[in-house]
């Protein structure tokens, strides 16, 4: 089976690329734990997808795929953005941060709490210039967590149309619409050049 290799430690991206890429096989950052940590230092989503790619690529000298996504809400100025991860503090913990925002809107209408996702998809090759995809999906901040399914916001990230929140979609649902499906989409129409 082909092998895609996603400079990832997520296991929600990890578990979703999965099903993404099928008849793939995935291999992630848990399979090679003697790599150091990449310090995701960038200003913007596709600075820091570029160097999670590139610092594996580098290190593996075959081709690496990268996301660096997160949730960029209106009534915050676009925050958490590149900080989605560790917007409650270094322990990247979901609840947190979710607790974070919703406190932060506490006071913010329905109608202006809109938000979304934003994946950028990197794809770096040794001798190659690195490409980039974007991906977005939009939606609103509910008023409190609903669901079990996905990870990390999906429980706060309402989907009017379907009026559940991501948590609340199967893991079907949300491949079709999410972000990281959009971002994949771009590049899929790509794969020629990367030889997939
Ligand atoms: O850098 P890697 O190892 O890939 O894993 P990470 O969790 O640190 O990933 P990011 O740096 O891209 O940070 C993205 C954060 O944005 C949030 N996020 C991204 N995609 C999401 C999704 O599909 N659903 C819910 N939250 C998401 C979630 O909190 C992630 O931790
Ligand atoms: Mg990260």
């Amino acid at each position: 089976m082909k092998e895609i290799v996603i400079a990832t430690q997520n296991k929600g991206k990890i578990a979703e690329f999965k099903q993404l890429f099928h008849g793939f096989e995935i291999r992630s950052l848990l399979d090679y734990p003697t790599i150091p940590d990449i310090v995701e230092d960038g200003e913007t989503f596709a600075e820091n997808a570029a160097k999670k790619a590139e610092t594996l690529a580098l290190h593996i000298n075959q081709m690496v795929i990268a996301d660096d996504s997160g949730l960029q809400v209106d009534a915050l100025d676009g925050r958490p953005g590149v900080y989605s991860a560790r917007y409650a503090g270094e322990s990247k913990n979901d609840k947190n941060n979710m607790e974070k925002v919703l406190m932060e809107l506490k006071d913010v209408p329905s109608e202006d709490r809109t938000a979304r996702f934003i994946c950028l998809i990197a794809v770096a090759s040794p001798n190659q210039e690195t490409k980039l995809y974007k991906g977005t999906c939009e939606g609103m901040i509910a008023t409190e967590a609903r669901g079990a399914n996905g990870f990390g916001y999906d429980p706060i990230f309402y989907i009017p149309e379907l009026d559940r929140t991501m948590a609340q979609l199967t893991a079907e649902e949300k491949n079709k619409r999410s972000h990281r499906a959009n971002a994949l989409k771009e590049l899929l129409a790509h794969q020629r050049e990367w030889g997939l």
